[in-house]
């Protein structure tokens, strides 16, 4: 569902590599994590399979669908949830959801049902007649998290989506991304809290300094690295 072949990005005219060589393969029904110490290049990643960024060489494609080739129908596939809350804060939350829901062509009888069962979820179905700029930042990240799924995107690319989330809301979904792989949907998720790759993740990639120095099953890299924890892996490749 998502495939990364030889993808390189340098930024500062070629004097920072901040991905270098990155080959991957993300299966459908596979909740994937992308692991990595600060600046190892997960963002960079992230924003060139969603097609933010243009990799200086290499090929993304999501569900079959060359990003760089036909970069609307690849993103109609996805649900992107940034590392950084983005919201128009002069929009009420109803208003920036109707927006992104027009902008997803999504139609307007089938909108209602999807945002309300979201908002639910999230619970904050009360403020969303409110204004964008008067949320919390928890807030603002369920806000984004419905504009992200309200498409029903099979492919879901989240960046540290957990921050910011109350245990209730992290565990809502952590919850919701098991049950979108259980239909044979795909989750791409970069996080830095390792017991949650541990306990939801099917296969996890660590990066570092632009570079995957691991990839598999928590099986197989434990028997590479002969660790009892994640933590400890990580730590290991990444001194
Ligand atoms: N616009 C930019 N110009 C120059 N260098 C950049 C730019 N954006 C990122 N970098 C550098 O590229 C490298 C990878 O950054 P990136 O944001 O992808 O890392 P990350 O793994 O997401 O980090 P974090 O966990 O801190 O969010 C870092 O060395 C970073 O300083």
């Amino acid at each position: 569902m998502i495939e990364l072949i030889g993808v390189t990005k340098s930024y500062a005219k070629g004097s920072v590599k901040a991905v270098d060589d990155v080959t991957l393969t993300v299966k459908p029904g596979e909740i994937f994590g992308f692991l990595g110490p600060n600046g190892a290049g997960k963002t960079t990643t992230i924003k060139m399979i969603v097609g933010l960024l243009q990799p200086d060489s290499g090929s993304v494609k999501v569900a079959n669908i060359d990003v760089l080739r036909d970069p609307l129908t690849a993103k109609r596939q996805i649900g992107f949830v940034p590392d950084q809350p983005q919201v128009y804060d002069r929009l009420t939350g109803a208003e920036y959801l109707n927006f992104l829901a027009d902008v997803y062509q999504v139609p307007e009888r089938r909108r209602g049902k999807r945002i309300e069962h979201l908002l639910e979820i999230f619970g904050i179905k009360e403020a969303i007649g409110d204004l964008v700029q008067s949320y919390s930042h928890g807030m603002k990240q369920k806000l984004v998290l419905t504009g992200a799924l309200l498409h029903n995107p099979p492919v879901w690319i989240m960046d540290e989506p957990m921050v910011g989330l109350d245990p209730r809301s992290s565990f809502l979904l952590k919850d919701l991304m098991g049950e979108h792989c259980c239909h044979g949907n795909t989750v791409f998720f970069s996080t830095h809290i390792l017991e949650v790759a541990e306990r939801l993740c099917d296969r996890v990639a660590i990066i570092n300094k632009g570079r995957i120095i691991a990839c598999g099953t928590l099986d197989e890299i434990n028997k590479h690295h002969e660790k009892e924890t994640l933590e400890k892996i990580f730590l290991e490749l990444t001194q």
